[in-house]
């Protein structure tokens, strides 16, 4: 329940640094509409017992005084629509973006791909137009609670007995809860297969994927799958919302009786010159308004629910990169980074994927990691690079652990190229510049950097890159060397030199020709890396590039096999012997 409040009080912040002034007068109008509720059932009342009466003043102040709450209710009614309209719509803009940048400066990417953490922050996206209307529904419950109020008072005031009616709330309000719980569970349920139904229209759409399953005629059948999943969901969820609505019609029954039976009380009354006509008008008319007054609470209530299941799911994204605080990086490696018993499983996996790894990466060498597919390797790249955190043991930078430095300031020392490079469909210019966002406007910058990855220019930095936007599509080796050239920028760039570039298959999507290109400048690049102290690990299949490096580590179904330089390994004839020769053959 803290949660909540301290959730409230962050966007009712939001939306008053969004529109003050609209924000003001929406909730003065809210607040008056309770008012011009109370004065609309009044008048009624006056109007009939004045004109029973025959007191033609009391006729006239009744009629203008209804007239002008009904156009008062009237004309506020559309300026509070359009005023919530307005103010909910920038608070969620603004809150998805907050929500945004949260997600995306988290430094490590289980949240990225571990499906529960996808999950709950994609509910939180879902449910941005719940969360933005907290301050208002908030405002709307307390409002509708002091209209039940007065609208009690007013009907005890003709009979004690009719204060029952509003106590034929409860059952709504239980109904109602009911009816929320049953939809949040459905939706809960179904967010997974949501998921799943969405992954699997993607591969019929995106060009990459979609090309394999032409190739193989596969699409039909993956629709019809996605639309199984679809159906399933939505089948719950209408379940759901049937066996909501059931609940909430046996409620509204019991509510109708109770306002039959208090008629009844009411002619009673009237039969024993005990009130008046116009006493029964204005039952009539607050138990209607009571029932509009329930209904707003409900609602109120409903969309409070919603919001609250997101509030939990919020707060755990907000203190997901709780600890991004920490020692910074030290400016040049003495010793290097050494990895002791590190072993380490995937979120949600059965097994781990790295074992009790003790390995040394020293300062100013380069360490190439080989070994068969699966075998661990980029999984230690990312452990090296913070995107994940060991299940054991630990990293240590110069002798101080990994996890007491900034991961932001760690992440701002590393440079390199992963497996999966990014295709950022941009403009060149960006598409690069993004290695280092301070230069993304120095043109001669990018432009070097494009030049010494070998990656082309294209129709100059402006270029728009990706078909899908009505730009260049580059191939895959081109979409490499971009990848390549934002490293590049990113270590000529730097405010500080990288302490660890990681090349993780850099040349895999490289003609022959092309690689031996390539292979100079990474021959350069260690060499002005080892200048620095850097460490480079470098992930290749291909022995030619390997056996260039200080260190070559061989690594099987996540364990060091062996380690040693070229020479070291060759001698051992062991594994790594064998793979070269074998290799070394077929290039013959
Ligand atoms: N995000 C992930 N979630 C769960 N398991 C993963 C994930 N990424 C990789 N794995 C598993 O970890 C193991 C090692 O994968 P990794 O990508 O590190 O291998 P690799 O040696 O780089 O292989 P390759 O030569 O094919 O690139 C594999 O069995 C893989 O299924």
């Amino acid at each position: 329940m803290r949660d909540w409040w301290r959730l409230l009080a962050h966007i009712t912040r939001l939306t008053l640094r969004e529109g003050r002034r609209s924000a003001v007068v929406l909730a003065v109008l809210v607040v008056g509409q309770a008012g011009v509720i109370a004065a609309m059932g009044l008048s009624q009342r006056e109007l009939v017992d004045d004109s029973a009466a025959g007191a033609a003043g009391g006729v006239v102040v009744a009629v203008v005084g209804g007239a002008l709450a009904y156009a008062m209710s009237s004309v506020t009614g559309r300026v509070r629509g359009n005023l919530l309209i307005y103010l909910v719509g920038r608070v969620r803009g603004r809150l998805s973006e907050q929500i945004q940048r949260l997600v995306s400066s988290i430094p490590t990417i289980t949240h990225l791909e571990h499906a529960p953490h996808i999950d709950r922050w994609n509910r939180i996206f879902n449910s941005s137009q719940a969360l933005s209307a907290m301050p208002w529904t908030a405002l709307d419950s307390v409002v509708a609670v002091l209209g039940l109020v007065v609208t009690v008072g007013l009907l005890a005031s003709i009979s004690p007995v009719l204060c029952l009616l509003a106590a034929l709330g409860v059952p709504l309000l239980l109904a109602n809860r009911r009816a929320d719980r049953l939809l949040r569970d459905a939706r809960d349920a179904g967010t997974e297969l949501q998921r799943h139904e969405e992954r699997l229209h993607e591969m019929c759409v995106q060009p990459e994927m979609a090309k394999e399953v032409m190739l193989t005629d596969g699409g039909a059948a993956l629709n019809r799958r996605a639309l199984e999943l679809w159906e399933t969901a939505a089948v719950r969820e209408s379940v759901a919302r049937l066996r909501g609505a059931a609940w909430q019609t046996a409620a509204w029954v019991v509510y109708a009786s109770g306002f039959a039976l208090a008629i009844i009380v009411v002619a009673r009354l009237i039969r024993d010159d005990r009130t008046t006509v116009g006493a029964a008008v204005l039952v009539v008319s607050l138990a209607t308004q009571l029932q509009s007054q329930l209904r707003t609470v409900l609602d109120s209530l409903t969309v409070a629910a919603e919001a609250g299941q997101a509030v939990s799911h919020y707060w755990w994204l907000r203190r997901y990169p709780a600890d991004t605080a920490g020692a910074p990086p030290p400016p040049v490696l003495a010793d290097g980074i050494t990895l002791h018993g590190v072993g380490f499983r995937y979120p949600g996996a059965e097994a781990n994927t790295l074992h009790d790894v003790d390995l040394h990466l020293p300062a100013g060498r380069t360490v190439a990691i080989v070994g068969a597919n699966g075998a661990g390797k980029s999984t230690l790249i990312k452990l090296l690079t913070g995107l994940h955190v060991p299940s054991a043991g630990h990293l240590t930078v110069d002798g101080v652990p990994l996890t007491e430095l900034s991961p932001v300031q760690w992440n701002a020392r590393l440079a390199g190229v992963h497996q999966d490079f990014a295709r950022l469909r941009l403009r060149l210019r960006e598409t690069v510049g993004v290695g280092n966002v301070r230069h993304i406007r120095t043109g001669p910058l990018i432009a070097d950097s494009i030049a010494r990855a070998g990656a082309p220019s294209f129709d100059g930095l402006e270029s728009r890159l990706g078909a899908p936007f009505g730009g260049i599509e580059p191939s895959l080796g081109q979409w490499q060397r971009l990848a390549l050239a934002r490293s590049l920028l990113r270590e000529t760039t730097a405010a500080r030199p990288p302490l660890c570039v990681v090349l993780d298959e850099p040349t895999a999507a490289l003609d022959p020709l092309a690689e031996h290109e390539l292979f100079q400048l990474f021959v350069d690049q260690a060499r002005t890396a080892r200048l620095a102290g850097a460490v480079t690990v470098l992930v290749s299949h291909r022995f030619t590039t390997v056996r260039m490096a200080d260190h070559i580590v061989v690594l099987d179904q996540g364990r060091i096999l062996e380690q040693g330089t070229h020479a070291d390994l060759m001698t051992a004839a062991g594994p790594y012997a064998e793979l070269y020769t074998l290799q070394e053959r077929a290039y013959r």
